[in-house]
């Protein structure tokens, strides 16, 4: 039996998920060290849930020090199958307002020093990124905010690209005016690798994008400080809370198939009895096949 089917794993200012029954801290090992926290797994509305603060609890990891490999690893441990992602961006369209929240389709990986991939020491995959966002969870996010209430006229906009960078530097305005150029609607510095490895470990993965900001091409607006997009934040989690506890109990309900549900079925070119017994470790817990249903 899994002991979590859906991961959800939160951002700035995101650092527990309320409502989690029977919750316990679990240390899970990986090949890759440990995670970024302890995960903290129980139920909500009856679902296995396992939630992973991404920076930490008291926020002390920055973007390039997140353990993507250990994270993702675990949670495919844990026999996760479906992630939500929580995270502060900073906006880069006009009509993409500060407190709006957005759930992109798309992801540009400008990010230069992190380990990107589970493969490698002979073991080959290549899986398909050109749909990086699973849109059945996607879909359940959108019905979610849109059940749920909240005191300030929070638009949900749907699609869109986000660029993330290496950070922990903001941009500067070149470049925050090169990502809007490139097409990219929000900027962030954690949904790569993350998403890169989640389709790896073939787990369907969508966030939500909560915009704190307008970064820093704005005429008539300041340039973003991690003050003022932290306390952008505070204003939106409690809603951010509920979005992802009513996701989750749709995504109980529903249990759509994805294709990040077999990305290693066309993906993966080492024949499994030719992995090494090190690649073994690494690579045959993202090929578990059980059944969804059967898992939870
Ligand atoms: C404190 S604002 C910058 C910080 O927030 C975002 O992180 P997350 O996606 O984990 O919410 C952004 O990517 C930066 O890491
Ligand atoms: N402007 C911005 N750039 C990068 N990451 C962010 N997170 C929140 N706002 C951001």
């Amino acid at each position: 039996m899994a002991k979590a089917l859906i991961g959800v794993i939160g951002g700035s200012g995101l650092y527990d998920m309320q409502g989690l029954t029977g919750a316990r801290e679990l240390q899970i090992e990986t090949p890759f060290g440990p995670t970024s926290d302890a995960i903290v797994a129980g139920r909500l509305h009856g679902i296995p849930v396992a939630f992973l603060a991404r920076h930490g609890r008291g926020h002390r990891l920055i973007p390039s020090e997140v353990p993507y490999r250990a994270n993702i690893h675990a949670l495919r441990q844990l026999g996760v199958r479906y992630i939500l992602s929580l995270s502060a961006v900073g906006s880069l369209r006009e009509e993409v307002r500060p407190l709006d929240m957005l759930i992109p389709d798309q992801f540009i990986d400008l990010t230069r020093r992190r380990e990107s991939t589970f493969f490698g020491q002979g073991a080959v995959a290549h899986v398909s990124m050109a749909d990086p966002v699973c849109p059945q969870v996607a879909d359940c996010l959108a019905r979610a905010f849109h059940a749920t209430q909240s005191d300030q006229p929070i638009r949900l906009h749907r699609g869109g690209t986000y660029v993330c960078i290496e950070g922990p530097q903001f941009s500067t305005r070149a470049e925050s005016h090169w990502y809007r150029a490139m097409g990219a609607s929000v900027i962030g510095m954690t949904n790569m690798p993350e998403a890169k490895l989640a389709r790896e470990a073939q787990i369907a993965y969508a966030t939500l994008a909560m915009a704190t900001d307008y970064d820093c091409w704005h005429e008539r607006e300041a340039a973003v400080t991690a003050e003022v997009a932290i306390a952008n934040l505070q204003q939106n989690a409690a809603r951010a809370q509920r979005i992802a506890a009513e996701a989750i109990r749709l995504l109980g309900e529903d249990l759509p198939e994805s294709a990040a549900h077999s990305a290693l079925a066309s993906g993966l070119v080492t024949p499994v009895e030719a992995l090494s017994a090190e690649a073994a470790a690494v690579i045959k817990p993202l090929l578990a096949t059980t059944g969804i249903a059967e898992e939870t």
